[in-house]
Order: structure tokens, then C-alpha cells, then sequence
């Protein structure tokens, strides 16, 4: 039997939106691992592909990795990678003001998974998915990071604001592990 992957996170409404949306209809079972890894500053990918090596050092089988940037267009792309600590600082009221200067509220949510085997002449893999949407004062709960200052594009409420089913079937994350579900299913990956 193939080998189960472990989902590296120290985020749980990560791996709750994972489990939410791969389901049961993923061919390889995930387990997950309660870990914040440090990451690299730099471009998506080359953050991912740091981080699936770090995380393949500690759990020496296979493992996924995930990393979400928000980028302001108004920005040319910032904060990007570095989200995570704009929303600590500024929280979500914040993000809204840093565009008040700015008619362009436009914004891009990208989910890049990384996956790496650890086999013999295996290469990290990525499975990214964008959605493009517009950052609004905040509405709605609070309980996941940026959410209630999304709006996606084509609908009139926020990431926060939807009812999980309705996010987890548009949003970045799905459609990167909609990336990452096909691989699995087209190729005998390992
Ligand atoms: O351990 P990892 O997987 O790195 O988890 P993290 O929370 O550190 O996550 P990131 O480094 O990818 O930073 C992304 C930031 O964006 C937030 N975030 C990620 N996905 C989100 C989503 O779908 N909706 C709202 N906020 C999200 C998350 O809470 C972080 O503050
Ligand atoms: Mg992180």
C-alpha cells in the first residue's frame, strides 16, 4: 500500500478546509503534523519549496506543505507572502485602510501546496490556485485570518460571510487541491 503524506501545518483551519474539501475521494490517506515551520522570504514558490524540504527533514516520508499570500494589485502583489504578519499587526480593519489611498481594491488569493515524495530522483511538485476578489471592510466572523476582508470576485459577500461549502468550492485552496487531486488520480504518484 502506498504510503500515507503528511500535511505539514501549524494552522488548523488549514487542514480543516483540506479534510472538508478532499473528503473521502482522495486516493492516499493524510495525516497531519502540528508544526509552524520557518519560512524563507522570497518568491511563492521558492518559499514552498523551501518549506516542503524543511518539513520532509523533520518527517523523513512524504509530505505536503502549503503556503497562502494575499496580493493587493495597488501593491504589485504585496504583501504577498508576508500576510501573515500584516494581518497580526494590522488585523483585518487594517488591511482595509492600507488601501485607502488606492482606488484599486483588487486583490489575488493564491494557495501553493508543495509536495515532495523523498523518493529517489523525486522533485518537489506544486499545485497552485488563484482567486481574484476585492478587499472590503471587514464583514462577518472573525475566525479565520483575512476571510472577513475578501469579497471574491462575482459575489457579493465575504470569504467570512459564505457558508464554508460555498468558499471551500471556489476559493485558492480548493482549486489547488483540485490540482493536486487530479495528479494523484491521473499518475500512479508516488
Ligand atoms: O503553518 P502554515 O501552514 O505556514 O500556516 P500559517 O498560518 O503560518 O499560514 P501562511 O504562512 O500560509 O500564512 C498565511 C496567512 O494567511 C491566513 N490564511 C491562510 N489561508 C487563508 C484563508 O483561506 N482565508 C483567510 N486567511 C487565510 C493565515 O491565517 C496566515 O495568517
Ligand atoms: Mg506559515
Amino acid at each position: 500500500m502506498a504510503k500515507s503524506i503528511t500535511f505539514v501545518t501549524g494552522n488548523s483551519k488549514k487542514l480543516e478546509e483540506l479534510v472538508a474539501i478532499l473528503g473521502n475521494s482522495f486516493p492516499r490517506k493524510i495525516i497531519s503534523e502540528k508544526l509552524d515551520l520557518p519560512e524563507l522570504q522570497g518568491e511563492i514558490d521558492d518559499i514552498c519549496m523551501k518549506k516542503v524540504k524543511t518539513a520532509y527533514e523533520q518527517i523523513k516520508g512524504p509530505v505536503l506543505v502549503e503556503d497562502t499570500c494575499l496580493c493587493f494589485n495597488a501593491l504589485k502583489g504585496l504583501p504577498g507572502p508576508y500576510i501573515k504578519w500584516f494581518l497580526e499587526k494590522l488585523g483585518a480593519d487594517g488591511l482595509y485602510t492600507m488601501l485607502a489611498g488606492f482606488d484599486d481594491k483588487t486583490a489575488e488569493a493564491v494557495c501553493t501546496f508543495g509536495y515532495y515524495s523523498g523518493q529517489e530522483n523525486a522533485e518537489v511538485i506544486l499545485f497552485q490556485g488563484r482567486t481574484q476578489g476585492t478587499i472590503v471592510s471587514p464583514r462577518g466572523p472573525r475566525d479565520f485570518g483575512w476571510d472577513p476582508c475578501f469579497e471574491p470576485l462575482g459575489f457579493n459577500t465575504t470569504y467570512a460571510e459564505m457558508p464554508k461549502e460555498e468558499k471551500n468550492k471556489i476559493s485558492h485552496r480548493f482549486k489547488a487541491l483540485d490540482k493536486l487531486r487530479d495528479h494523484f488520480k491521473n499518475s500512479n504518484a508516488s
